[in-house]
């Protein structure tokens, strides 16, 4: 059995604004992730992802405030370490993070080998330069990038080269735990799958152990993670394999989430659009009951009461009051009636055409 690189358990953290009011981004979330997996998380924009990710680093700078909650990086409690330990042990080494934008981040006046060597540096004092040189090179090389990166400066390089190269220098202490937040988005196709091709060499070369990914475009973890997460209003809520996330939802939110998308996969590529009417709740507030009832097509009054609590079926995790018959029977005759209408629209069009 594979041993669990990153257990998360209760985490719960928040912004505190200007006017000292409360943002709580990160509301309770609990997640594994085993070693050598890769876990992807997704939700609409607002939903508390980019939050989660910066809270799994354990650093905490205003406006984010930690809550409760902890955070076991292969065994260790991060959250039990001194900011100074988490500096010197944990960030980089044990998980490292690839925020938004990261490469917009580079300082444009530095070389690229630069930020190997602060990194070193800090982390392998005893190594010269040279063979820091030696060391990112040989890297850049088995991740098929050419070392001639190393002498250039960011502005040199193309928006996939150096999203490519943000990857490569932050992995370079060989983290167990890769966190990179939308890291292909802004990006064009073909340096997309450069990117996720990169992902999955530094995975199977085992220079990180696991990887989470963050984005909005569910679809898009398909081919790039085993397990997605799907995070709403600061919550999680539902957990399944990629193919369970895309072609069999449980949660009224990801069903409707998987509903808004284009998904180019086959067997979903007739499936009609729809936008989730509404908008997220306001974070600032406690919430009562499920997050997404005012959202959701299904919701009665008992959705609106006390906490909903995650069920676990068949290793499948979801945060509904109700069971997977009952879903699945409403989802079913959902589809049935927007078939119908889709025909009535269609016969109505002709009749007009006719006309
Ligand atoms: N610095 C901040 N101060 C106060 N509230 C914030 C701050 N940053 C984010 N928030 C709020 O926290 C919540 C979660 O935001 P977060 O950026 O984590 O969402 P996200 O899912 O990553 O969205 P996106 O996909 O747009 O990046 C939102 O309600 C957001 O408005």
């Amino acid at each position: 059995m594979s041993k669990n690189i990153l257990e998360v358990k209760g985490l719960k953290t928040f912004y505190k604004t200007r006017l000292k009011e409360k943002v709580f981004a990160v509301d309770g979330v609990d997640f594994v992730l085993e070693e050598g997996k890769t876990l992807g998380i997704a939700g609409e924009s607002g939903c508390g992802k980019s939050t989660l990710a910066l809270s799994l680093m354990g650093f905490y700078f205003a406006p984010l405030h930690y809550g409760d909650g902890s955070i076991v990086v292969d065994g260790t409690d991060i959250m039990k370490l001194s900011k100074e330990q988490l500096r010197k042990q944990v960030s980089g080494r044990e998980i490292a993070y690839i925020p938004q934008a990261a490469m917009n981040a580079l300082n444009p006046t530095m070389k690229i080998i630069r930020f190997i060597e602060d990194i070193m540096k800090e982390h392998r004092p005893e190594l010269s330069k040279q063979q820091v040189w030696e060391l990112a090179a040989e890297r850049f090389q088995t991740l098929n990038l050419s070392p001639n990166v190393l002498n250039s400066y960011p502005n040199e390089l193309s928006g996939g080269m150096k999203q490519r190269t943000v990857i490569a220098i932050s992995t370079i202490l060989n983290p167990k735990v890769l966190i990179a937040d939308e890291p292909t988005s802004a990006l064009d196709v073909t340096s997309q799958k450069a990117v996720v091709k990169l992902l999955k060499d530094l995975l199977d070369k085992k220079f990180i152990k696991s990887l989470v990914f963050i984005t909005h475009e569910l679809p898009l973890l398909y081919h790039v993670t085993d397990d997605i997460v799907v995070m709403y209003a600061g919550e999680i809520v539902e957990r399944g394999t990629a193919h369970q996330m895309i072609f069999d939802p449980l949660h009224p939110y990801t069903k409707k989430l998987m509903g808004s998308i284009i998904v180019p996969e086959e067997g979903m590529k007739g499936h009609k659009l729809a936008a989730i009417p509404g908008a997220p709740p306001n974070l600032k507030k406690a919430i009562v009951g499920c997050r997404f009832a005012d959202r959701c097509s299904f919701a009665k009054d008992s959705c609106r009461t006390g906490k909903i609590e995650s069920r676990t079926v068949d290793g499948r995790i979801y945060r509904c009051h109700f069971d997977i018959r009952t879903l699945k029977e409403w989802y079913r005759h959902e589809e049935e009636q927007q078939h119908t209408d889709y025909r009535e629209t269609d016969h109505e069009s002709i009749r007009i055409r006719k006309a």
